[in-house]
């Protein structure tokens, strides 16, 4: 996170100081079993993450783990048969950078190989006011999420995982081109 808040120029500690220092992260160990027909089922559906970032440790000799490019691509993560630390950009680090950064959507598909994994996705404190970052808005590029709190957030990704929604569509934070005319226009900035 600190090299995501100096890519920005917006200096080491910025998105530590948004998260707080007691967000914590959920860990998750998954075990994916052999699959006789992995041409039925998924190992994980497609999904985005719930968190500022997730840090994954990989299988390091069964792949699965797949990220969707321009909408469009599923590419493969490579398997480099040793222990990899892979980090995700999830929607709660795309609403505070404004879309900086955006999450990937992507899925595991199943395989005849048994395969584990062990994700931490880091979470901001939970009192948090989640939303883009003032540093990141201005005249040429507005609002694009509306303010929540970040345990509201959290709190919608069940649901939203069942749907196969993003959280940020779910709970309809994106803000539309009106909204944002008059978000500026409150905040004395010219459109
Ligand atoms: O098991 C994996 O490689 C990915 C898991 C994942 O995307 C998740 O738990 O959100
Ligand atoms: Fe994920």
């Amino acid at each position: 996170m600190r090299g995501m808040g100096r890519a920005l120029g917006l200096g080491d500690e910025f998105f530590l100081d948004l998260v707080g220092e007691r967000g914590g992260a959920d860990a998750r160990f998954t075990y994916y079993p052999p699959c006789p027909r992995p041409d039925l089922v998924y190992g994980l559906k497609p999904h985005t993450d719930n968190s500022v970032v997730t840090v994954l440790l990989l299988d390091r000799d069964v792949g699965g783990l797949q990220v969707l490019l321009r909408g469009e691509e599923w590419v493969d993560v490579p398997v480099l048969g040793r222990d990899e630390l892979l980090v995700v950009v999830g929607e709660e680090m795309e609403i505070m950078s404004n879309a900086a950064f955006r999450a990937p959507t992507h899925r595991v598909v199943a395989s005849g190989r048994e395969r584990m994994s062990l994700v931490l996705f880091y979470q901001p404190e939970p009192h948090r006011d989640l939303e883009p970052a003032e540093e990141l808005v201005g005249g040429d590029r507005p609002a694009m999420y509306r303010k929540l709190k970040a345990k509201a957030f959290a709190d919608g990704f069940w649901d939203t995982f069942a749907l196969g929604e993003r959280t940020i569509d779910f709970l309809n934070i994106k803000v539309g081109r009106q909204q944002q005319q008059e978000l500026q226009e409150a905040a004395g900035v010219s459109v």
